[in-house]
């Protein structure tokens, strides 16, 4: 098993029904994205492993559009949405916000976004997400982009980050930590248990990292 192997940091080891498939709207055809059988890519690691700052340059170099799962949440929430109130209070305390809200976020972001393949970051992020995910959109990743990072470093980019994110505190990132070991790493290890984790050794500079991940979006 490759988490197990490869000595991990941690070692302890839901988009669309097809009754409820959004129709296009921008795009011009009345075609749910689930239709098109898009090419999902989850990407997963601790909170600030450094997902969001690789997929920027994946972005930028192999034309996959990025949809992060808080990023959605967090705009749902501005957006005065009447999950607002528990979207917020699940991020302020690190936990994780029910499957159906964020699914259908993210059925909405890729329908909008007119591309066929997507770099889902942050998601899914318990076995709730994961199992919703595949019930309701029949969508299986291509693979699953593992960054793998120790708590201390993640730590400090976390506390370094300087975005203004009501969960970058230190008692908010205990927790995050926590739910990751507990809900998140079960997940990693499920798509392991398949061969469809591509873990980076994520403690290395952004260059560094960045040339591991090439090697494996370029085409072989
Ligand atoms: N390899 C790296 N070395 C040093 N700093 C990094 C590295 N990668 C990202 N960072 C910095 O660490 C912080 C967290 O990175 P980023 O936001 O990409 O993490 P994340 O995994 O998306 O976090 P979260 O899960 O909390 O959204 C940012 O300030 C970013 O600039
Ligand atoms: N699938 C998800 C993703 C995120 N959230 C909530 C809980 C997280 O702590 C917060 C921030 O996520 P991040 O930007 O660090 O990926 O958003 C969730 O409930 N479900």
């Amino acid at each position: 098993m490759l988490l197990q192997n490869s000595k991990p940091q941690y070692s302890n080891s839901k988009i669309l029904h097809m009754g409820t498939a959004v129709e296009a709207s921008s795009q011009g055809a009345n075609v749910s994205i689930i239709e098109k059988k898009p090419a999902v890519v989850f990407v997963l690691g601790g909170p600030g492993s450094g997902k969001g700052t690789q997929c920027a340059n994946i972005v930028q170099q192999f034309g996959y559009t990025h949809l992060s799962a808080g990023d959605l949440l967090r705009a749902e929430k501005e957006s005065g949405s009447e999950n607002g109130t528990m979207i917020d209070n699940m991020i302020k305390e690190g936990q994780i916000v029910p499957s159906e809200v964020t699914i259908k976020l993210l059925q909405r972001a890729m329908q909008e976004s007119g591309n066929d393949k997507f770099l889902i970051d942050g998601f899914p992020r318990n076995e709730e997400n994961r199992a919703a995910f595949e019930n309701v959109t029949g969508i299986e990743p291509a693979f699953v982009l593992f960054f793998d990072c120790p708590e201390e470093e993640m730590e400090r980019r976390l506390l370094s980050r300087n975005q203004g994110r009501k969960d970058d505190n230190i008692d908010t990132i205990k927790k995050r930590f926590k739910v990751f070991l507990e809900s998140s790493l079960p997940v990693i290890t499920y798509y392991d248990a398949r061969g469809k984790v591509r873990k980076i050794d994520a403690a290395r500079s952004i260059e560094q990292v960045f040339e591991s991940v090439k090697t494996i979006f370029e085409p072989k």
